[in-house]
């Protein structure tokens, strides 16, 4: 008998709600049930205000559901208190933010391997991980630079490479490619999907408006307020994901039909 794998993400009957300002509940989030499996890269699309943020805050234990239950990486991260939420940030999740949050007095090297300096950890093995991630992103010349020493596009790849530094359980990414040039963009969604994937430990939830980006995923859902209208397996598309493929008709028509 085979058992089926704990899903790395869980969401159940999960809601998350705010006053509206006049004294009403909104939901930003409704979702009945979503789970997402170990070396799945999911992407979440969604109009403006549909949730997407809301989603990838709670799944990080940065926000907290006012209802259901949220379990990553075999953690129930919606009964943990504020002290909890940081210890299991720190050691599960690597987050790729809209606004990169780069420590400014810390060099891009030093900001990569933020995790393991954080924690304390003693030796330099973390700086050569750090420098391979960096190569990895066309960063090495600039490790020793401070972020502001740095051009919009090269921040957001020391992001990712922060992110990844460390093979962290989950890797939460919000539009990861945002401000790339084309080829930068390929060098970054070729590394999230590598680091993410079959045999791999690491499980990824991206924010994305690019449907070039979402091609990247296994499965795309689509978010409209607050909840999973419709979703897209990607990997029905397997043997032609390849090169060029990742325009596949497929994603396009589907990305028109969901009018994005
Ligand atoms: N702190 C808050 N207080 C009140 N309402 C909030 C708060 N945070 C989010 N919301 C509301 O929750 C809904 C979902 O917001 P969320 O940021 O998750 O959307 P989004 O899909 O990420 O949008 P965008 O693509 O513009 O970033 C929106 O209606 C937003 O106004």
């Amino acid at each position: 008998m085979t058992v089926a794998p704990l899903p790395a993400i869980s969401l159940k009957g999960v809601r998350r709600h705010y006053d509206d300002g006049a004294g009403n509940e909104k939901a930003a989030l409704d979702i009945d049930e979503l789970e997402i499996q170990p070396g799945e890269l999911v992407a979440v699309i969604g109009p403006s205000g549909s949730g997407k943020s809301t989603l990838l805050q709670l799944v990080g234990g940065i926000d907290s559901p006012t209802a259901g239950c949220i379990d990553v990486a075999g953690l129930r991260v919606s009964e943990m208190d504020e002290k909890q939420k940081t210890i299991f940030r720190r050691e599960n999740i690597g987050f790729i933010f809209q606004a990169f949050h780069l420590v400014p007095s810390m060099t891009v090297v030093e900001n990569v391997g933020l995790s393991s300096i954080v924690s304390g950890q003693r030796g330099f093995r973390w700086r050569s991980d750090a420098l391979v991630l960096l190569d990895q992103l066309g960063l090495f010349e600039y490790a020793e630079r401070f972020p502001d020493q740095l051009s919009g596009g090269q921040r957001q790849r020391v992001a990712v490479a922060r992110a990844l530094f460390g093979a962290p359980s989950v890797v939460l990414a919000d539009e990861p490619t945002g401000s790339l040039d084309s080829g930068n963009r390929d060098i970054v969604l070729r590394l999230i999907r590598d680091a993410i994937g079959d045999g791999r430990r690491t499980t990824g939830l991206m924010v994305t408006h690019d449907p070039y980006a979402a091609s990247y995923a296994d499965r795309i859902i689509a978010l409209r307020d607050g909840k999973i209208v419709d979703q897209l397996d990607l990997t029905l598309n397997e043997p032609d994901r390849e090169g060029d493929s990742h325009h596949d008709e497929r994603v396009r028509s589907w990305f028109a039909a969901t009018s994005l």
